[in-house]
């Protein structure tokens, strides 16, 4: 049994936690939004203790904000008299405990309340190509709980946004560069919302011609066209109950986007070679790396289907725009594919390694950042990762810094140039000298760079 216990008095929470112990999982909190962030975690907590009476948030509201992320936790409630108990129940709460209470009385209360514990995700149809279920989870429900979090103010916002709006049914149009990690993020809204232990459906918009992709989503009847040979039940059947995610919507043929506004609008559909209509329960988000506008406007988009998709419109940044990220993301790339390919562990970066990863344009995003890494990892015997294992950066013209000429902002170039010179010098003032601009500028302009290094001390006068 894996308790979620939400309290704001620490020393409580810790003696109560340490009684819990042995039979039970415990994992407390102090009030929002760190017991929000754990119950949208994935944890599959079986119940919630929540002290009524904390001193920043009242119970009422901490319960209404646990039953967004998750309708049917069970939550038990500690409180100081009846009259407090009564109104606690009403409000919502399964059971109260009046205080004192022994631990013993705790938890058998605990265990008369707590539901079954729960399975991360629960199975889901195997395939599309047949219409019974095997039971068997696919790759991509048993993937692993994607984390949300960012030193980034860009990526924050959208992080925010994204998990005010995962516990709800809205359609979610998520854009941004290829590998910037929209499906990563579609994945994780599924996994916070309360759709979470059903299927998440991907469907690849530009892999197929425009007949298959109209019979991978809504499915077929035997015999239908050439290569039907059997019935197929299609990804929006698959994701009953979940969420289906269209990838690179922007490149949906336009004979499907009428079927699949429909889809939208009215939760309707029909197999290919079928005249029955079936209704779906499901939550759409789509992807794209496309300006969708543009698309509309050169009349390869609908502009109903794109209005109908745009409800919720999250901007991935790219790498570029979140530098705060590239050596934690390096990092805990280094860390599963350590993990995964049973490397050595505990390696690092250097120093110079990481200076270079900080200055890559990293046009592919967080994918190519991976690649690289794992690259890195597997063929390198050293504890290190230096700048050697990362060949594209010892290329000829491929340093990874921006050059003159390059299509980019003159701001990025005045970065780029400003990390260099402050690498290539001793002294805060040697480097303001050859800028042409004096020691207090420098000073704040590289306070502003993003994920700034250290690299010699700064006098305390500027
Ligand atoms: N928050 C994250 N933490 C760790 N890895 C991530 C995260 N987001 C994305 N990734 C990784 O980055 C890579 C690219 O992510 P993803 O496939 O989600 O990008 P994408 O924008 O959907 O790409 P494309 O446009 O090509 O479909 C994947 O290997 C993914 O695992």
């Amino acid at each position: 049994m894996t308790v979620l216990m939400i309290g704001d008095e620490a020393r409580s929470r810790r003696l109560l936690a340490f009684g819990l112990v042995g039979e039970t999982d415990v994992v407390t909190c102090i009030e929002s939004p760190a017991a929000l962030e754990a119950l949208s975690s994935l944890n599959p907590f079986c119940v919630v203790l929540l002290d009524w009476e904390m001193k920043s948030t009242a119970g009422s509201d901490m319960l209404a904000m646990l039953r967004t992320l998750d309708a049917e936790i069970p939550v038990v409630a500690t409180v100081a008299g009846e009259s407090v108990a009564t109104v606690a129940q009403k409000r919502g709460a399964n059971r109260c405990i009046l205080k004192p209470f022994s631990t013993e009385d705790l938890k058998s209360l605990l265990k008369e309340t707590a539901r079954e514990p729960l399975p991360v995700v629960a199975p889901a149809p195997k395939t599309p190509e047949v219409e019974e279920s095997t039971g068997e989870p696919t790759a991509e429900e048993t993937a692993s709980p994607v984390a949300f979090g960012s030193q980034s103010q860009p990526m924050r916002q959208v992080l925010q946004i994204a998990l005010r709006v995962a516990p709800t049914s809205a359609n979610i149009l998520i854009l941004g560069e290829n590998g910037t990690g929209k499906t990563a993020l579609a994945r994780g809204i599924h996994q916070r919302s309360l759709r979470k232990r059903m299927p998440f459906v991907t469907v690849n918009c530009p892999c197929l011609q425009s007949q298959l992709l109209q019979s991978e989503l809504f499915g077929h009847v035997r015999g239908s066209f050439t290569g039907a040979i059997n019935d197929a039940v299609g990804k929006v059947a698959a994701a009953e109950g979940g969420t289906l995610f269209l990838d690179e919507i922007g490149e949906l043929p336009l004979e499907i986007q009428p079927k699949l506004l429909r889809l939208l609008q009215d939760r309707q559909y029909e197999r290919v070679g079928e005249t029955k209509t079936r209704q779906a329960n499901i939550r759409v988000l789509a992807a794209t790396n496309r300006d969708l506008r543009e698309e509309v406007k050169a009349g390869r988009f609908r502009e109903d289907l794109f209005y109908r998709l745009n409800v919720i419109t999250l901007d991935m940044p790219s790498l570029r725009r979140r530098p705060e990220d590239i050596l934690s993301l390096a990092e805990e790339f280094l860390r599963e594919v350590t993990r995964n390919s049973g490397l050595r562990k505990n390696r690092a970066f250097t120093p110079e390694a990481r200076q270079v990863l900080m200055q890559h344009r990293w046009p592919g995003n967080l994918r190519e950042l991976r690649n690289m890494v794992e690259r890195a990892a597997i063929l390198s015997d050293s504890d290190h990762l230096d700048v050697a294992d990362f060949p594209i950066f010892c290329e000829e013209g491929q340093s990874g810094i921006p050059q003159v000429g390059d299509l980019i902002s003159l701001a990025e170039l005045e970065e780029a140039h400003i990390r260099e010179v402050i690498a290539r010098t001793q002294t805060l003032g040697h480097a303001a000298e050859i800028l042409g601009i004096n020691q207090a500028t420098l000073y704040r302009k590289r306070k502003r760079l993003p994920g700034s290094v250290e690299t010699f001390a700064v006098p305390e006068a500027i």
